[in-house]
């Protein structure tokens, strides 16, 4: 019996202790009641009443009971509404004292933090966009988690160095590498495992070793991972592109050849017809050299464009097809009409992907996507690729890794970039003179279609033999003002911003950009037609009274950061975020170094453009 009640008062003790979730209640309110429930009290009062057998009439003594236990419940109920009111008036008062102070530190806040904060919320409604993968993979919750495998690896000595070599290496080319288990880079074009023939073309053509964006891109394009690109302009990443497309319809030529109806292996996405033209031109060279060797198939590559009839390419169509290069409208018009499928595709490049995954063609990119039936290898090539469209991108692809040669967007500095004051009404005039500066060939920017006209008009009749290029030129006056250009049979050509991306013509002295474009990318586009692949050249640009001043402030920066000369006029342009003390960070929607997000040229046009719902391209991308 003793052992009994020890048990039962060491129990009871073990109850009242503390328990981790209860001890600061037992700890600091001693007068804590545990809650009996009432009929329970009710049970124990009566039943010690009972046992207390006295004469008294029970029940009248139950009926005082009942009434005392009633006026106890009621009054505890009261005690119980006093105290829920004074907690929820502690909160309130709590609440408008949090109110209150949160006022008091808006009020203090700047108005660059108060900008700053607002272009966060900017962001975060960016952020917010849809991933970019097909609609059938978003409403199947389907997605990927592994790299696509190849049997590609880099030779073993190279694999056998430690990853501090790697990274040493590229530290000397100012490779900035991100993403899980980065393939190696690789010094000369002969450790990459690339037909002997290919390397003899290569070499032709004064291609002899990787620049940094093929030393890096390339082994991790041929492992089968997912990728960015960047690099400035003229640096060479066509071939960082191409060489693994060609590599991977090799070898699915060489376990299955390709027969009619089968194909492509992969594709390859422009904003421009003229862009695609040219990769397409590449790819064909490259190819046709492989097959020219002997040992290696003829590859069949498809130029899908708007503006030129496909039944020019049926030979190509009657055929296994392995490469595709195209525009956004005309390949989904082929595909929408099964001319080929994506069936077995499994490579998706898209080159100045900036733009193709840019507000206005992200549409098109997501349809495209839809028509692929298995995972797919991804590579977004760009010179210009601003934070947002980079992290945008990523979540889209699978274990993705950044290849970045410099800062995207940052000008090459190859290019002497003079930036002149000319006035409008003297700009026509100056134009001529300035031509005297280089010999050609020297190309014109304008932003302006009609501008692009009266400029070659002018100098026509100056006697400058001048082509023209822009969005509502024929189809077949584009491709004879690239041509000429090209040949040199022409030594001026004069272009709107359709010409401005990814052309590559054969040393261009000169480039005058006749307006500056708003926005800072397209100039960094645009000066990069000269200095490219290693040399030098010069872009001359005219700015006034009528070139915005946050244009004139994004090119300021852009200047200093190529530690290029500033000249007078810009140097008094003052950046009014620095003289409210705030960040000088660049705009995370286009890359400008002069403006923050709610200033943002390029979302404005964005959202101007979907406001007016038509395309992007102009008139050169789409169909
Ligand atoms: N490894 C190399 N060595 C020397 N020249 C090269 C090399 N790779 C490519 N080139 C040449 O450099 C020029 C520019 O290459 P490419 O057009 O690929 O540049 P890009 O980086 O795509 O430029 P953009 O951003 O303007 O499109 C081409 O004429 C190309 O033949």
């Amino acid at each position: 019996m003793q052992e009994t009640a020890n048990i039962t008062s060491k129990r009871r003790r073990l109850q009242r202790s503390p328990s981790p979730v209860s001890y600061k209640l037992d700890d600091e309110d001693s007068t804590y009641e545990p809650y009996i429930p009432v009929a329970q009290r009710r049970e124990a009062k009566l039943a010690k009443l009972s046992s207390l057998g006295s004469n008294v009439d029970k029940e009248k003594s139950r009926k005082q009971l009942e009434e005392l236990l009633e006026r106890e419940d009621e009054e505890r109920e009261e005690e119980r509404r006093r105290e829920k009111a004074r907690r929820e008036r502690t909160l309130l008062m709590e609440a408008q004292d949090v109110h209150s102070k949160k006022a008091a530190e808006d009020a203090k806040k700047t108005d660059v933090e108060k900008a700053e904060e607002a272009d966060a919320e900017i962001l975060a409604a960016i952020a917010s966009r849809r991933k970019l993968a097909s609609d059938l993979e978003l409403a199947k919750g389907i997605s990927y988690t592994d790299s696509l495998k190849t049997s590609w690896r880099a030779p073993r000595y190279i694999r056998e160095r430690s990853e501090e070599q790697h990274q040493r290496l590229r530290e000397k080319y100012h490779i900035i590498v991100d993403g899980e288990d980065i393939p190696p880079p690789i010094e000369h074009f002969s450790d990459m495992k690339i037909p002997e023939a290919m390397i003899s073309f290569l070499k032709e053509r004064k291609i002899i070793t990787p620049t940094p964006i093929q030393l890096q891109g390339i082994p991790t394009a041929f492992s089968g991972r997912d990728m960015i690109g960047i690099a400035f302009t003229g640096s060479g990443k066509t071939l960082a592109f191409c060489l693994p497309i060609i590599m991977m319809a090799l070898e699915a030529e060489a376990r299955l050849p390709l027969v009619r109806g089968e194909g492509p292996v992969g594709v390859i996405l422009c904003p421009s017809r003229e862009l695609a033209t040219q990769t397409y031109e590449n790819v064909l060279s490259w190819a046709t050299a492989l097959a020219k060797d002997g040992k290696y198939p003829q590859l069949n590559t498809l130029l899908c464009i708007g503006g030129i009839s496909m039944g020019d390419q049926s030979h190509v169509l009657n055929k296994g097809l392995h490469i595709v290069v195209a525009t956004p409208g005309r390949l989904i018009d082929m595909l929408e009409k099964k001319r080929f499928t994506f069936n077995n595709c499994k490579y998706l490049c898209m080159d100045e992907a900036d733009r193709m995954i840019d507000l206005g063609f992200e549409d098109d990119v997501r349809n495209i996507m839809s028509f692929f039936k298995r995972q797919r290898q991804t590579l977004l090539f760009s010179a210009t690729m601003p934070r947002k469209i980079q992290d945008f991108a990523q979540q889209s692809l699978i274990k993705p890794i950044l290849v970045n040669v410099g800062r995207a967007g940052a000008a090459n500095l190859d290019v002497l970039q003079v930036v002149e004051y000319v006035k409008q009404e003297a700009k026509m005039v100056y134009l001529l003179e300035c031509l005297q500066k280089t010999a050609p060939p020297v190309i014109i920017f304008s932003e302006n279609k009609n501008e692009v006209d009266d400029i070659q008009e002018y100098l026509l009749l100056k006697g400058v033999e001048a082509v023209a290029i822009h969005g509502s030129k024929t189809q077949e006056e584009r491709q004879y003002a690239i041509k000429s250009f090209k040949t040199g049979a022409k030594d001026v050509m004069v272009a709107s911003g359709v010409a401005s991306k990814g052309l590559d013509f054969n040393d261009v002295q000169h480039v005058i950009i006749f307006s500056m474009p708003k926005e800072i990318e397209d100039y960094v586009h645009q000066i990069g037609r000269t200095g490219r692949s290693g040399k030098t050249g010069i872009a001359t640009t005219f700015v006034n009274m009528s070139t915005p001043e946050q244009t004139l402030l994004d090119l300021k920066y852009l200047l200093i950061e190529a530690g290029q000369k500033v000249p007078p006029f810009l140097q008094t342009v003052e950046d009014p975020r620095a003289a409210q003390g705030g960040s000088l960070k660049g705009c995370p929607v286009c890359g400008g170094l002069g403006h923050g997000i709610s200033n943002c040229p390029k979302l404005e046009d964005a959202q101007r453009r979907q406001t007016a719902s038509h395309r992007i391209d102009d008139g050169g991308g789409g169909y």
